[in-house]
C-alpha cells in the first residue's frame, strides 16, 4: 500500500546513525512549518516568519496575545510529543488531555486539558461531535483500538485514523484541531518517521477528507493526503543527507 515511502523509510533507516547537526535543523525546520501550519488552520495570522520571531522570544506588534501564546505553547506541545517519543510511552487519555493543557495553556486554563461539557459544532462540517455525557465513553473506546487493532496497522493508517477519529470527538472546548495534528505525529515519530506538515493552503482538502471520514466512514482521502506529507517529509530527509 505504501511501497515507496516504505522503501523511503527503509533508505533513510539504512543511513541511521544519521548527522546529528543536520537532523536538528531539518527538525527546527519543520518544527517551524508545523507551527505555523497548524495554528494558520484555526486562524492564527501571524506569517511563518513572525512565528519564527515569535519563538525567539520577540513580540510581533500588531498581534494579539493569544496569537503569540498559541506558537509558545505549540512549541512546548512538540516537546511533550518529543519527551513521550524519547521514552517510549503507551498513548493514553491522561497524555492526551496534557498535550491539550499546553496547547491552551493561558489562553483558556478553565478548560485546558479537560473534556468539555458542553454541545459543540464544528463550523463547515456535515458530522455533529457527540453530547458531552458521551465523550468519556467514545475516548475509553478510542484508547481501546488504539492498544489493540490499531497496532497492526501501518503507522501512518494508524495516525491518520487516530486523528481522525479524535477529532470527531472532538472533546475539548477548543483546540482540537491542533492536538489531533500533534497526536498524528506523535504516531509517526514513534515509528521513526519524522513529522508531517498538513499545509494550511491544503485545509480545503484536508476539512472534505475529514468529512468524509465522518460522514461515509470512508479514510481513503484523509490517508491519501497524509502519505504525500509524510513522503515530502522523508524527501526533505533523504535529499539532506544524500
Ligand atoms: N468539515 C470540517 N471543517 C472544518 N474542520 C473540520 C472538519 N471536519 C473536521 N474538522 C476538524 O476540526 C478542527 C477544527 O475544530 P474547531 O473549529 O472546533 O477548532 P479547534 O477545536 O479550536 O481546533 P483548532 O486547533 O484547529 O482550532 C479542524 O482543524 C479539523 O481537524
Amino acid at each position: 500500500m505504501f511501497t515507496i515511502i516504505d522503501e523511503k523509510k527503509a533508505q533513510l533507516d539504512a543511513k541511521r546513525p544519521l548527522p546529528k547537526y543536520t537532523i536538528r535543523s531539518l527538525r527546527e525546520k519543520l518544527n517551524l512549518e508545523w507551527t505555523y501550519n497548524s495554528n494558520a488552520i484555526e486562524g492564527n495570522t501571524l506569517t511563518i516568519n513572525e512565528t519564527k520571531v515569535v519563538l525567539e522570544g520577540i513580540t510581533v506588534g500588531g498581534k494579539t496575545l493569544r496569537e503569540h501564546l498559541e506558537v509558545i505553547n505549540h512549541r512546548e506541545a512538540i516537546s511533550y510529543v518529543e519527551e513521550i517519543v524519547q521514552g517510549n510511552e503507551n498513548l493514553s487519555a491522561w497524555q492526551i488531555k496534557n498535550l491539550h493543557r499546553l496547547v491552551l495553556k493561558g489562553i483558556d486554563d478553565e478548560y485546558a486539558g479537560v473534556y468539555r461539557d458542553q454541545q459543540v459544532f464544528i463550523s463547515g462540517a456535515v458530522h455533529t461531535p457527540p453530547a458531552p455525557y458521551l465523550i468519556q465513553e467514545q475516548m475509553e473506546h478510542l484508547m481501546t483500538w488504539y492498544q489493540g487493532e490499531a497496532q497492526t496497522l501501518h503507522p501512518i493508517v494508524r495516525g491518520a485514523k487516530l486523528h481522525a477519529i479524535f477529532v470527531g470527538i472532538h472533546p475539548f472546548i477548543d483546540g482540537n484541531g491542533r492536538t489531533s495534528r500533534l497526536l498524528l505525529n506523535l504516531e509517526l515519530m514513534k515509528a521513526g518517521y519524522p513529522p508531517m506538515v498538513i499545509k494550511v493552503e491544503n485545509r480545503l482538502a484536508y476539512y472534505n477528507a475529514l468529512d468524509k471520514v465522518h460522514t461515509a466512514h470512508d479514510y481513503q482521502d484523509f490517508i491519501d493526503l497524509v502519505a504525500v506529507e509524510v513522503e515530502a517529509s522523508l524527501d526533505l530527509y533523504l535529499k539532506a543527507i544524500a
